[in-house]
């Protein structure tokens, strides 16, 4: 039976949840690939990665300065100093590093290994610094200055779970257990195309009447930033032949199509034209912006996901429905953006039994948001000017300056 309770009764919107489901239910996971640690930048973990070694491998000093037996040092003073023969020199990188005899030291560097029966650093600022015999001014605690092997990462332990998203420290911990490789999932494939006989690309001659395209690039980026492949496409006029015809050589690369506008209640809408009733389904969200909505799949090959063409209309959009979907069809275990709650500086009107996204700036330093641009879906400098969306629940009307609010942080 169908879910009353999440669809609007009053306008017969299809709920954010239910589009947001269908979008998701579109994309299957992506196959499982080897890559080379290098290309694996925010892609998402397939397996468990368990260290092969310990980190640190080895014990080894945390300082330059000299190995030590503590037990040597416990009388050593400023006034008073230790004198040790200082029987080895040990630089990082050495592999052959003899015992510690007692009444000895070393003069070791900074991951240097730790001679066998050492179980101290004096670091050099607390010598004479000397290569022959050493002064040692203060007395050292067992440990002091030793990185114990293991006491980071043990190894036939996980050290990154299955769906975690590989960033810097997680590319550079799998280095260090000297992985070469890891299992991902191969980054979802996403046709980006742009619909408008008003289109004009950046850089050309514009005439009035007619409007740069941005929303393709826009959209690329997008999916670039959530980890996908996308192919920009040359955005189409309001042709339905054109529209076809831009998608056929990839018929069989692409696992996405995204394309903008051509979707609500004019007369020229070529993506509806194109595409209703034929695997798509065109619906209207109780969302503002980005109400008019579609989804579906293009001749059995891709999914399709139709973003109203007004820009903060189309980026919302993605924000809310194929980023999520994306990021799970990727394999990622975490696949929505930080939400935090915020205290509103000014007051708000919302549209009633709509899910409204408006953009804003969130300064973490006082917990406060500040509305940035007024709600209308072209408003694209007000969006570059926001590093977050507030949004506001379908039964929020009015909302006082001081009130608390969601925000997703998009940054
Ligand atoms: N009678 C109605 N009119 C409209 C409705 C409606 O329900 N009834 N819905 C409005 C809403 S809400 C939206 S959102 C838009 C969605 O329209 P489309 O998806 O059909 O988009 P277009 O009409 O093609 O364009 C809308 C707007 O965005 C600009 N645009 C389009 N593509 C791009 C691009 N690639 N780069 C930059 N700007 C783009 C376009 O020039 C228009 O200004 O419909 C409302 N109308
Ligand atoms: O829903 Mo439209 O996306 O507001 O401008």
């Amino acid at each position: 039976m169908r879910d009353v309770s999440s669809h609007n009764p009053q306008h017969e919107l299809t709920s954010v949840a239910d589009h947001r489901a269908k979008v998701a239910s579109l994309l299957t996971r992506t196959p499982v690939e080897s890559r080379p640690l290098e290309n694996c930048l925010g892609l998402a973990l397939a397996t468990d990665l368990v260290a092969p070694i310990s980190l640190p491998p080895f014990s080894n000093s945390a300082m330059d300065g000299y190995a030590v037996r503590s037990v040597d040092l416990t009388e050593a003073t400023q006034e008073e100093p230790v004198k040790l023969p200082v029987s080895e020199d040990i630089p990082a990188g050495r592999v052959d590093v003899p015992p510690l005899q007692p009444g000895t030291a070393h003069r070791i560097m900074t991951g240097a290994q730790l001679p066998p029966g050492a179980d101290a650093v004096v670091p050099v600022e607390r010598t004479d610094g000397g290569t022959g015999t050493v002064a040692l001014f203060s007395s050292a605690q067992p440990g002091a200055h030793v990185r114990r092997a293991g006491e980071d990462v043990t190894e036939g332990t996980v050290v990154l779970t299955t769906g975690t998203r590989l960033g810097a420290a997680q590319l550079g911990v799998a280095a260090a257990v000297g992985v070469a490789e890891l299992p991902v999932h191969r980054p979802v494939r996403v046709l980006v195309l742009s619909t408008g006989s008003e289109l004009v690309e950046p850089g050309q001659e514009l005439r009035r009447g007619q409007i740069y395209e941005s929303n393709g690039l826009m959209l690329a980026a997008a999916v670039r930033e959530a980890g996908g492949e996308p192919t920009l496409l040359r955005f189409v006029p309001d042709d339905v032949d054109a529209f076809h015809a831009a998608l056929q050589e990839h018929l069989d690369s692409a696992d996405l199509l995204l394309t903008s506008g051509g979707v609500s209640a004019g007369a020229y809408e070529v993506v509806k034209d194109a595409l209703a009733g034929n695997g798509v389904e065109f619906t209207k969200v109780a969302m503002q912006p980005g109400m008019p909505q579609g989804c579906g799949r293009y001749r059995d090959a891709f999914a399709v996901v139709t973003l109203p063409g007004n820009p903060v209309s189309s980026m919302v959009s993605f924000e809310v429905f194929v980023r999520p979907a994306m990021l799970a069809a990727a394999g990622h275990a975490t696949t929505s953006r930080h939400v935090r709650q915020a205290v509103l500086a000014g007051e708000l009107t919302a549209p009633t039994g709509k899910r409204q996204f408006r953009r804003g700036v969130f300064d973490p330093a006082t917990g406060e948001v500040t509305l940035q641009g007024a709600p209308g879906s072209h408003l694209l400098g007000s969006l570059a000017k926001a590093n977050c969306l507030l949004a506001i629940p379908e039964d929020v009307t009015d909302l006082p300056a001081g009130s608390t609010v969601d925000v997703v942080l998009l940054d």
